[in-house]
């Protein structure tokens, strides 16, 4: 394994981390509908029954057969199965989201009926029918949603509706994150050479945004910077978690221990150095876990925002190939102003967008070193190699993994 390489193309290096995600997602479980919310479907949701599974009313009412008057024979509820309407001039009083009888020809609505003295029933059906029938949802073994689907409270519901009590899932990915530097301080303010760390409080709570799950036993450092300490960290993190993200160390200089722990823990890279600014020294290695499972180890490099950066393009996409869902595609927006190409290199600009979505603006404050620009931006405006960007293009947007309501 060489540790020194050449950049790659930023598009190329999302799909191969994509392709390695996918390649290593957990086998399928059955979990409860009450556990499923953020998993994704293993497998295609299929109508188990008929959708209604019977002939189900609309309305509160009657169901008659023959022509009126009718007289009623009975009653029936929602829940119950009634007898047939045997006979020509009778009628059930029936409940909305009741199964409606073999026989009757038509239902009228309770406020759009009368009954006479003996009790004798009359009115006019609508023309339009008044119940739903078997199979008009879906019929059973029909497919709902395919695999790869996120689950959600509509796929939940849905779910349910047609008889699942479990659903099979992937198993949600489980990150850990272990921050690299001497330098850092975990209170109080920066100063005399040190800086706050920054990314402890960050890197887990977008990890959880992208669909991880972060244990707070699983969040390490500042590590130690020495190459023991390192690959006692990452090992650590190996055996709790399936992508373990470091931070800083992720050059060569004379304390960055990354590569040479990698090396000494048998890792092979997916990607090393992606041709992207803000952020090339990212990586993103694969070792086997203590069960002998893949495991992941993302490099993020220390400078704020440049981690951040190699989040959204190499672990995000990582993670939603461990879930077994599809690589999002990437929305166009249109600039309000000229935006700098980086010659041979993607450019990531952190950009807000307007309210309606469809056009970003730079922001300042974007250095990589600074989280200023980063906390008010929606994602990054992406300015392909050799090109640069004219106010009024339409380019590719990577949004941050922001959440409802954030950033409105
Ligand atoms: N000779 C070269 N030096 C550097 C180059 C280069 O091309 N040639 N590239 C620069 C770029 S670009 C980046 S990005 C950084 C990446 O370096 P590392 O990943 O090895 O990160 P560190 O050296 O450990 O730290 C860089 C910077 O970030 C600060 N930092 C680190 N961790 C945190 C944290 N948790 N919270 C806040 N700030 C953090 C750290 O103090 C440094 O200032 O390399 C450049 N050098
Ligand atoms: O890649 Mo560095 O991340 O430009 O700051």
């Amino acid at each position: 394994m060489s540790a020194q390489s050449m950049p790659i193309d930023w598009d190329k290096a999302r799909t191969l981390v994509y392709e390695a995600g996918r390649a290593a997602a957990g086998p399928a479980e059955s979990v409860p509908l009450s556990a499923a919310d953020g998993r994704t479907l293993a497998e295609p949701l299929v109508a188990l029954t008929d959708l209604p599974a019977f002939p189900t009313s609309s309305i509160d009412g009657w169901a008659v057969r023959g022509s009126a008057p009718w007289r009623p024979v009975g009653r029936v509820l929602a829940g119950g199965t009634p007898r047939p309407l045997a006979e020509d001039g009778t009628c059930v009083e029936i409940a909305t989201g009741a199964m409606v009888p073999q026989g009757a020809e038509a239902l009228v609505r309770v406020e759009e009926s009368t009954r006479d003295a003996e009790g004798l029933v009359a009115g006019t059906p609508r023309p339009q029918p008044e119940w739903r029938l078997p199979g008009e949802e879906a019929r059973r073994g029909e497919e709902l949603l395919p695999a790869g689907t996120p689950v959600d409270p509509a796929v939940l519901g849905m779910a349910a509706t047609c008889g699942y009590d479990t659903v099979p899932v992937r198993p949600t990915p489980r990150a850990a994150l272990l921050v690299f530097g001497d330098e850092l301080l975990t209170s109080g303010p920066p100063g005399e050479g040190r800086v706050r760390d920054s990314l402890s409080p960050l890197v887990p709570a977008w990890l959880r945004r992208a669909g991880a799950t972060v244990d707070p036993g699983a969040i390490q450092g500042p590590v130690r910077d020495t190459l023991d300490a390192h690959v006692e960290a990452i090992r650590h993190g190996l055996s709790v978690a399936d992508v373990v993200c470091t931070t800083g160390g992720t050059m060569h200089g004379p304390v960055d221990h990354l590569h040479p722990a990698l090396a000494a823990l048998g890792a092979e890279y997916v990607v090393n150095t992606v041709a992207v600014r803000p952020g090339f020294p990212m990586l993103l290695a694969r070792l086997t876990g203590p069960d002998g499972r893949p495991r992941f180890l993302a490099g993020l490099p220390g400078n704020p925002q440049s981690a951040v950066i190699a989040l959204v393009s190499l672990v995000a996409p990582l993670l939603a190939g461990l879930h077994g869902r599809e690589l999002p595609a990437l929305p166009r927006v249109e600039l309000t102003a000229d935006v700098p190409g980086r010659g041979g290199f993607t450019h990531l600009a952190l950009a807000v967008l307007d309210a309606d979505g469809r056009r970003a603006t730079a922001v300042g404050h974007a250095g990589s070193a600074m989280l200023r620009g980063l906390a008010r931006a929606h994602g990054f405006v992406v300015v392909r190699p050799e090109q640069r960007a004219a106010a009024g293009d339409l380019v590719p947007f990577l949004p941050l993994p922001l959440s409802p309501g954030e950033r409105p």
